[in-house]
């Protein structure tokens, strides 16, 4: 198959009225490379200047008209600063007034007392007389105007392309002289015609030409429809192939064997019955791991959905296939607290577990990678220091990595070298992901969902107070440690200022000493200047019971399971994002005693901190808690999609496009699905495209 280079990729500058300084500006400012690139320089709005507005219909209510009259006057008055030019425009059903107070002498000039012009902008009234200031203005010949009506786009400028005559005005001229050149033919369709025919959706050529200069709104809207679709559609078709290749190609080391390891674990040592979603996923681990194909899957579980029992038998299956697992947690707190259930869990079980961090003494450094590599440790947890050049295993079978978030792809990818054949990579995350984020931010990996809490557990109590009932907040906390319960009073972090936490949380922690003078109220507190064995030993303290009060920032935001606490006081509820507040609520509960939050803030809230709030209150659920911030806040600021660039959509939204989303998905799948070599005539014109535009990386490698 040839593909002939299209005049699409022609490079910008050829284009008339361009030329290499423009050129130059339009690649810097603007990114705008090929003609392509102008075509997909979108506008964001469109002027609606398919009306002429009668000057007697103008009122009070009005916004911005588009006026055709006559000049009758056109004067100069007022001084320095009050000097103006001033022109009447009649249309025959009143008088309009049009003023200027900048490049007066210019337009004096160039406007004309009889001529007849189309003038646009934004009306007001000065005396009871219409009025429009700094007017668009267009002379124009009679019976030519009615014609020419139409929307009138508006392009994203920067102010050093305005600066260089290279305005919204000047982008959309060459947008059309570019339009003018094109035909049919020189824009090919992309799309197959089933799914064109299947969607309703408009061709390629007509929807760029519909985008940027539409007649009306619904040619408009037609031509949106049809390219949100393709962009949603070109992305998941590439991320589908990635997954197709892997399951297709890649190498993975087969674990076909259940033995003792896991059937001891699981018919003697297992303290209780697994959840039906538990069970789900793990027959989805194991499908995967015995596949023949590397496993990369992403578990999504709420808060206290119990993941890491499921971590600890996929690791388990590795063990009895002869191979070693390690299992990464993003801060040392959670590394050991890892190491801890999985020793203790494990402590039956032939299999030997380790812990590696950045604060393992030398010796202890030197013998535990010792060990590792020569295949002594079966388990081994940790941190960041676990991906470390120096740690070597003999046999690498699973990586598993707790919390997607705060690990980077690249730091992922570094694991899979640890192995000749790329270990099995599990990644758990405790924040849900919307469906719509995780089809495309991570859409590369299979994902299951843990949406299942283990029985006996009560719903949090969710409560908001405001500042002034702190005393009763602190009796009703003072009560349930009288029962023999424990409680966390967290202090936010704000990055801006961590002089300013400090104080705050160093003010807080002496006025709950205060608040608690008695004898067996006793106080732990962790933040981020503590030393890691100081904040280790005061964990423990408050996992053994010996502190009822944890006081502490953030730092024990995901993770931490002391299931005896059941109150959680936020202060400050208000700085908070959702899926941390959801995080951190989710360390009460987890026993089987009522637990409460408690959102304390100040009396005057914004009203997406009341919203915020009202969500919390209302419901337990992660997953629709994920979709509530999603929606509040926009895809652009959900932590660790910014980077991932799979989210850059020019035109289509996640959110308010997810049922398109869904589509496009469905359709991508199903071509994948019947013919990944994208052989069939009716996929032609997507194989050309993706050689000649997008994907060419990920998908000749396919074929
Ligand atoms: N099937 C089950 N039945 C009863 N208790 C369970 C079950 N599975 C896990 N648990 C218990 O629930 C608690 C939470 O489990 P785990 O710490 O694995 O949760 P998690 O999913 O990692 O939560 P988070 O992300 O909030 O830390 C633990 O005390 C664990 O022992």
């Amino acid at each position: 198959m040839t593909n002939k280079p299209s005049i699409l990729s022609s490079p910008v500058e050829y284009l008339k009225g361009v030329g290499p300084l423009r050129a130059d500006l339009l690649k810097k400012e603007a990114a705008i490379f090929t003609f392509n690139d102008l075509l997909e320089y979108f506008p964001f709005r469109h002027i609606d200047k398919t009306q002429i507005t009668n000057v007697n219909r103008i009122t009070t209510e009005t916004e911005y008209v588009q006026v055709v009259g006559k000049i009758t006057s056109l004067e100069i008055i007022g001084e320095k600063r009050g000097r103006r030019l001033v022109a009447s425009l009649h249309d025959g059903t009143g008088e309009l007034e049009l003023v200027w107070f900048q490049g007066i002498n210019w337009l004096e000039k160039s406007l004309h007392v009889g001529r007849r012009y189309r003038v646009f902008g934004k009306a007001g009234f000065f005396m009871n007389t219409p009025q429009i200031s700094h007017p668009e203005m267009e002379e124009v010949t009679e019976g030519v105007v009615e014609k020419n009506l139409f929307l009138e786009p508006v392009y994203p400028g920067t102010e050093k392309l305005k600066a260089r005559n290279l305005g919204g005005r000047q982008i959309a001229k060459l947008t059309y002289t570019l339009l003018q050149m094109l035909s049919e033919k020189d824009v090919s369709e992309n799309l197959p015609t089933s799914v064109l025919s299947t969607y309703h959706l408009i061709g390629r050529y007509q929807a760029f030409r519909q985008i940027h200069f539409p007649v009306n709104k619904q040619e408009y809207l037609d031509a949106l429809k049809r390219l949100k679709f393709e962009e949603l559609f070109i992305s998941q078709l590439r991320l589908g192939f990635i997954r197709y290749k892997r399951h297709s190609f890649s190498k993975g080391l087969v674990f076909n064997k259940v033995g003792d390891c896991f059937n001891e674990f699981y018919n003697n040592n297992l303290p209780f019955e697994l959840t039906g979603a538990q069970k789900r996923v793990l027959k989805e681990i194991r499908k995967d791991m015995g596949s023949g194909k590397q496993m990369n899957r992403l578990l999504q579980g709420d808060v206290g959905s119990g993941k890491t029992i499921v971590a600890l038998m996929s690791m388990l299956i590795a063990a009895d296939n002869g191979y070693q697992s390690c299992f990464m947690a993003p801060t040392e707190i959670l590394a050991r607290q890892h190491y801890e259930s999985l020793s203790s869990l494990l402590r039956n079980i032939p299999v030997t577990v380790r812990i590696l961090t950045g604060s393992s003494s030398a010796k202890e450094k030197k013998e535990i990678l010792q060990a590792t590599a020569n295949g002594e440790i079966t388990i081994l947890t940790g941190t960041h220091a676990l991906i470390e050049d120096n740690v070597l295993f003999r046999s690498l079978g699973l990586a598993i990595v707790d919390e997607q978030h705060r690990f980077g792809v690249a730091q992922r990818a570094k694991l899979w070298k640890k192995n000749e054949i790329s270990p099995h990579v599990l990644v758990m995350t405790a924040t849900p992901i919307p469906r719509t984020l995780a089809l495309t931010a991570y859409g590369d990996l299979d994902y299951s969902i843990m949406d299942e809490l283990p029985p006996g557990r009560k719903p949090v109590t969710t409560v908001h107070r405001m500042e002034y009932a702190r005393p009763q907040v602190m009796d009703f906390i003072k009560s349930e440690i009288k029962l023999g319960r424990q409680a966390y009073i967290i202090y936010p972090l704000i990055e801006e200022s961590a002089k300013l936490d400090f104080e705050n949380l160093m003010k807080g922690y002496e006025e709950v000493k205060a608040f608690f003078p008695e004898p067996g109220f006793y106080i732990s507190m962790v933040h981020g200047r503590q030393k890691s064995v100081q904040k280790q030993a005061n964990m423990e303290r408050f996992i053994k019971g010996d502190t009822q009060i944890m006081v502490s920032t953030t730092v024990i935001e995901v993770g931490v399971n002391v299931p005896n606490a059941s109150v959680m006081l936020i202060e400050s509820a208000e700085k908070f994002g959702l899926p941390q507040l959801h995080q951190l609520r989710g360390r009460v509960g987890r026993g089987s005693e009522k637990s409460y939050c408690i959102l304390l803030t100040k009396v005057r809230l914004s009203a997406d901190a009341k919203e915020r709030l009202k969500i919390m209150c209302s419901t337990n659920n992660g997953f629709k808690i994920a979709e509530k911030d999603l929606e509040i806040r926009g895809p652009g600021d959900i932590e660790g999609t910014r980077q991932s660039g799979i989210l850059n959509f020019k035109l289509a939204n996640i959110i308010e496009d997810k049922k398109m989303l869904e589509a496009a998905r469905y359709s991508a799948q199903k071509i994948i699905d019947e013919d990944p070599n994208l052989s069939m005539a009716g996929n032609e014109c997507l194989k050309n495209f993706l050689l000649l535009y997008k994907g060419k990386t990920v998908w000749s490698k396919i074929s």
